[in-house]
């Protein structure tokens, strides 16, 4: 009883100090002034689906948050059923090929930015993280998540080739063999599933659990030094990252050869249809 009375007092106090840094449209940052912990929260309604102005206001938040030395990064929604439904499925619709290109490079640069930040980087996942929603959660090092959603990539399911970037932001969280059977199957799993498997940290049962949570995982570093935290992880992120880094135009080529093919763009269609199908019902 007093432990959870303290808690609440904390989260109080935590709620008080947080002053608002800046803030697009589309995302919302707030910095809390004691802890220096910065809370980046999607909101591109109606599911924060990533098109290409959502990718540069994320990525730009990003750096934004680390140019001013803030000790790390909440990443939230302001949508309480939906973390992310991942790439906006019209931006690979019969692409106008400039924008496209566009487009898959700010994706390119937005993962790295997330995947290799230089600071403490946690997932209050509160609602729904789906594709490319998965994969940001999975890019940070501390995933904390609300019962009954779902979260996952199920891109074979509806007929994507799974970009290596993508593969390999699963291969840092999963062992392979976990991660091949979900990518092969496009498995969605449930909050329950997910920390079974380890692909979330926690459950908790509500946002402001959540944020405390990454609050605190934040917190554990604190009596690390920064400048040695950020390469040690960057050493460890670095293979994963590798490819994406060395030779982005490849991975750019072959993703817009296979949006283009009439395949990919025949099952896009059907899936488009299927989700409007269901609002209509
Ligand atoms: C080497 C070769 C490489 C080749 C590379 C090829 C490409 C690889 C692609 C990589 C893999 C994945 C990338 C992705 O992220 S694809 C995105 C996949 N996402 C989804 O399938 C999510 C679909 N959405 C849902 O399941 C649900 O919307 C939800 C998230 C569970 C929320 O449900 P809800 O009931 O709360 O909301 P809903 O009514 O369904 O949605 C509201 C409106 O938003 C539209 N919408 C939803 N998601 C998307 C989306 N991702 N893109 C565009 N639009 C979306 C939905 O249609 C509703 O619209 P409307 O109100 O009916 O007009």
């Amino acid at each position: 009883m007093l432990r959870s009375r303290t808690k609440l007092i904390e989260l109080g106090k935590r709620q008080l100090c947080r002053s608002m840094c800046k803030s697009s449209e589309l995302t919302l940052v707030e910095v809390d002034d004691k802890t220096g912990i910065a809370t980046l929260t999607m909101n591109k309604p109606p599911v924060n689906s990533c098109n290409l102005e959502f990718l540069r206001a994320l990525k730009s938040a990003m750096k934004e948050i680390e140019s001013n030395k803030c000790s790390g990064i909440i990443l939230t929604s302001s949508n309480d059923k939906v973390f992310s439904s991942g790439l906006d499925l019209n931006e690979l619709r019969q692409p106008n090929p400039e924008r496209l290109a566009t487009f898959w490079k700010e994706l390119q640069e937005m993962w790295v930015t997330l995947y290799l930040s230089n600071v403490p980087t946690a997932a209050a996942i509160n609602g729904h993280a789906l594709a490319v929603g998965c994969v940001m959660a999975a890019a940070c090092e501390y995933r904390v998540m609300l019962p009954d959603f779902t979260i996952g990539i199920h891109a074979t399911k509806f007929g994507y080739v799974v970009p290596p970037f993508i593969v390999n932001t699963y291969l840092s969280v999963l062992p392979h063999p976990v991660v091949e059977r979900a990518l092969l199957q496009g498995k969605i799993f449930s909050t329950q599933e997910a920390l079974q498997i380890n692909l979330i940290d926690e459950v908790v049962n509500s946002k402001d659990e959540a944020l405390c949570k990454c609050a605190d995982f934040i917190g554990s570093f604190e009596q690390t030094n920064p400048v040695a935290r950020a390469l040690t992880k960057r050493q460890l992120r670095a293979p994963f990252a590798k490819q994406l880094l060395e030779d982005p135009e490849t991975e750019l080529r072959e993703s817009l050869e296979y949006i283009n093919t009439p395949l990919f763009q025949e099952s896009l269609d059907q899936y488009l249809l299927q989700l409007k199908k269901k609002n209509k019902k």
